[in-house]
This record gives structure tokens, C-alpha cells and sequence, in this order.
């Protein structure tokens, strides 16, 4: 089953945003933006260069403050949340960041045990029997594990991101471009393994991309950030219609076009 017809079987909204209002001084990022995202779809995320989309992701996980508005996860008012809830809700959500932001000095068994070291008391043992398990999932062959990020390609170490994301086994991940510097084949075939995991374990996918393949590969719908909110939440099929000029300039510009073809 795809992650759209399991989006439209079980209506949950594992994100709401209503009415957020980001701001660094005066300077306004996003004003009355609201975004839902329902369990089990891949939402792709676009915009223009600066247009919020990585303020947008930290105000969901809780890393940016918003200056208004609500923002629920897992049906859970952040703005209300306890403590032990908001560390509850981390547990059920992995990030993979843009930059990787994997810790260079330890080795790639090391940064995709540590989310289990920080959050578990699990045996010493099976933490890296289940880091292991991550990385051959994200398709890293054992050898990768005892080496630093250093010495590893752009490809291994977003896939190095991505099993440190997995590690806790989340309902819910965030990914900021995943795909950027990868070729094409490399990207192609990330875009499978995050496809391939939202289908076997029913994953949410919040993932923020410049990437049209991907958009036309992999997405159930697409929110279009644009005027400070998110002005189109559609599957691409229907932003091809669009009539808001950035939308059609993105989807209907020639790299939309080559996109569009070679997903037909
Ligand atoms: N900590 C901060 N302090 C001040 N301004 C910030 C901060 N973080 C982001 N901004 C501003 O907020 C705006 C949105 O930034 P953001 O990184 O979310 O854009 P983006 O849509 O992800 O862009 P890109 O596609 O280029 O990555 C930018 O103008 C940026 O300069």
C-alpha cells in the first residue's frame, strides 16, 4: 500500500500547525502559516531560497520558539507540553539535518547508537546490536561501521544521517534536504529508501527538498511556502494547474518540465 492511500485511510494528523508566527526582531518569516500533515504520507516541502522552510521544520520540533500561533504533535499542544511529554514526542520523531550535523570525532556505529544512549537504558550490547540493524537498513555495508564521518562519501553519511534519524524506530521523521549534493543516481536511490521505509514501517516524512525528482518520485503532496505561509498543499499533479506564479515558474520552468517527463 502506498503512503497515499494509507494518508487517506487513517485521517490522523500527526502535524498541525495553526496560525504560526515567526520572527527574528522584526523581521517577519512566516505569518498565519497553517500546515497539516496526516500519519503515513511524505509531504515535500518547498520555497524560494529564504523563504522559511528550515525555520518552518524547527518550529515544529520545537527548536525555534514561535513568536504566535499553535503548533500539535501527535495531537499534543507543544506550547503545553511537560517536560516528560516534549522528551516523549522526541522520541517518536528523528531529524536528519541538512549539513548531516553527524559528530565527527565518533565513529558511525558511535552516531547512530548515541539518540539510543541519550534516550534508553538498553544494555551496552543491544544498543549496538540495534545501531548495526540501522545502518544495514539505510544499505551500509558493515565495514562502514567504524568509520568517521571524514572518511565517508556525501551519499554514506546523509545514509549515516538518516539510520541515526531511525534509530529510536520514529512515527514521524524530519528531513532537510536529503538529497542535495548527491548525483543524481545517488539522490535517486535515497529517494527509493525513504520511500521504501515509509511504506514497510508506515513512517511520516516531513522533508523539505530542492529536489523536483524527488517531489515527483516520492511525494503524496507538496506544501509550496511562499508570501510567508503555505500558500498550495496539493500533490504535484495538481501545483502543475497552479495559478500562483512562483508555483507555476517552479513546476512548469524547464527543470519542472524534465522532471515532470522523465517521472511519466
Ligand atoms: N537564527 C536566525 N537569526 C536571524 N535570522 C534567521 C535565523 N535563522 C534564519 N533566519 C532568517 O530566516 C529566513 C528563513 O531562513 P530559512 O533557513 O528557514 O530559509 P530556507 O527556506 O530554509 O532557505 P534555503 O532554501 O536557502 O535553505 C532567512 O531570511 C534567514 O536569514
Amino acid at each position: 500500500m502506498t503512503g497515499a492511500a494509507r494518508a487517506t485511510e487513517d485521517r490522523e494528523p500527526v502535524i498541525q500547525v495553526r496560525g504560526l508566527l515567526s520572527q527574528f526582531g522584526e523581521r517577519v518569516i512566516h505569518q498565519d502559516l497553517d500546515l497539516e500533515v496526516m500519519r503515513g504520507q511524505i509531504l515535500g516541502v518547498v520555497g524560494g531560497s529564504g523563504t522559511g522552510k528550515t525555520v518552518l521544520l524547527n518550529s515544529i520540533i520545537g527548536l525555534k520558539e514561535p513568536e504566535g500561533g499553535e503548533v500539535r504533535l501527535f495531537g499534543r499542544d507543544r506550547a503545553a507540553m511537560t517536560k516528560a511529554e516534549a522528551e516523549a514526542v522526541e522520541r517518536r520523531t528523528g531529524v536528519l539535518f541538512q549539513q548531516g550535523a553527524l559528530f565527527s570525532s565518533l565513529t558511525v556505529l558511535e552516531n547512530v547508537a548515541s539518540p539510543l544512549v541519550e534516550h534508553t537504558r538498553l544494555p551496552k550490547a543491544t544498543i549496538r546490536e540495534l545501531a548495526e540493524m540501522k545502518v544495514a537498513m539505510v544499505g551500509l555495508k558493515p565495514e562502514a561501521l567504524y568509520l568517521k564521518p571524514a572518511e565517508l562519501s556525501g551519499g554514506m553519511r546523509k545514509r549515516v544521517g538518516l539510520a541515526r534519524a531511525l534509530a529510536l524506530d520514529p512515527e514521524l521523521v524530519f528531513l532537510d534536504e536529503p538529497t542535495a549534493g548527491l548525483d543524481p543516481i545517488g539522490a535517486a536511490a535515497f529517494d527509493d529508501l525513504i520511500r521504501q521505509l515509509s511504506d514497510d514501517l508506515g513512517l511520516t516524512v516531513f522533508m523539505i527538498t530542492h529536489d523536483l525528482d524527488s517531489l515527483y518520485a516520492i511525494c503524496d503532496e507538496v506544501a509550496v511556502l511562499a508570501d510567508k505561509r503555505v500558500v498550495a498543499k496539493a500533490p504535484v499533479a495538481e501545483l502543475e494547474r497552479s495559478d500562483h506564479p512562483w508555483i507555476k515558474e517552479y513546476f512548469l520552468g524547464p527543470r519542472g518540465r524534465a522532471a515532470h517527463k522523465s517521472a511519466a
